[in-house]
């Protein structure tokens, strides 16, 4: 009897960048720009195990996949495409036992200049704002978990955050405040309820997740709204997208904490009025939660 055993075991292709191009008209087109990650799980791991490659579908053979299937459905969304790489391994290959596709999406928006403000019919300029994620799993008979997000969603605000009222040791330096610079990359992602991945406006949930998420953070234009944490303003935009977002089950959002440290200039005799810091990239705080909703059977990778 051997004491070891494989608990986690998959393989495919990864970073395999796909430009969709629907040609709607002559000069009318829709663009779709994706970096997959197609992995499987075989039934038998004897791939693993005894170096037999019978059962194994090249990762060669998947990068075309890729791009063939992009030609055979199309691409009218992520989400689409990869719930349709999913299910042609299923069909393809009846020794597949599991899936994982995931896609970050280069996000591109239409021209759009003061001369010729109507959106440009065929000319893109990339919205770096975030890059969204596409997340499918499932494993055979079941059905596909669907999880979309934003990433590198990078924003600051320069008031109406502070964070006292914490623990003090032995240990602690921090000086609590009521007015410091909140400055953080977001990633959020929110998986859908598995009965109804099919039927959504994936778009349009993107677009209330952002806008819940930054609603959060800044508040009303002229007076903002008051953040006493990290924690705290994760916990509200999570409960908003929820609450927005019938099809959404579970939101996950991390924010690191990326401080601006206010510059201690009294050796200068200058005072410093919260307006000169030092951005430090490491070590960041890092805050994370998962909030679902009620009744909910949707877990957590970790
Ligand atoms: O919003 C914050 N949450 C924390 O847990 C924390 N810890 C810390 O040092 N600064 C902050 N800020």
């Amino acid at each position: 009897m051997s004491n070891i055993y494989l608990d986690d075991r998959m393989y495919g292709k990864a970073d395999v960048r796909l430009l969709h191009v629907r040609r709607e008209t002559r000069f009318h087109h829709v663009v779709h720009e994706l970096r997959c990650r197609v992995l499987m799980r075989l039934a038998s791991e004897i791939d693993f195990v005894t170096g037999d490659n019978r059962d194994i579908v090249a990762t060669d053979t998947t990068k075309n996949t890729v791009f063939a299937l992009a030609k055979k459905v199309g691409v009218t969304s992520a989400e689409q495409f990869a719930l349709a790489i999913s299910k042609h391994y299923f069909d393809q290959y009846k020794h597949i036992e599991a899936m994982d596709v995931s896609i970050d999406e280069t996000r591109w928006t239409r021209v759009q200049t003061s001369e010729q403000p109507k959106p440009h019919s065929h000319a893109f300029i990339n919205a770096r704002e975030c890059v969204r994620t596409i997340s499918v799993t499932q494993t055979r008979g079941q059905q596909p978990v669907l999880t979309s997000g934003i990433k590198e969603l990078e924003i600051m605000k320069t008031t109406q955050s502070g964070f006292e009222g914490y623990i003090k040791d032995e240990y602690t330096t921090l000086k609590p405040t009521a007015d410091r610079v909140f400055r953080t990359v977001v990633s959020c992602q929110y998986t859908f309820d598995p009965a109804n991945v099919h039927s959504i406006d994936y778009e349009a949930v993107f677009q209330t997740a952002r806008d819940a998420i930054l609603s959060e953070f800044a508040g009303p234009s002229e007076q903002g709204v008051y953040s006493p944490s990290v924690q705290n303003t994760i916990y509200l935009a999570q409960k908003r997208i929820i609450d927005r977002v019938a099809a959404v089950s579970r939101v996950t959002i991390e924010m690191p904490n990326r401080h601006c440290i206010l510059v201690d200039l009294s050796p200068f005799k200058l005072q410093n009025n919260n307006e000169v810091f030092v951005v430090t990239g490491e070590p960041a705080g890092l805050i994370r939660a998962s909030m679902s909703r009620l009744g909910s059977s949707i877990k957590s990778k970790l």
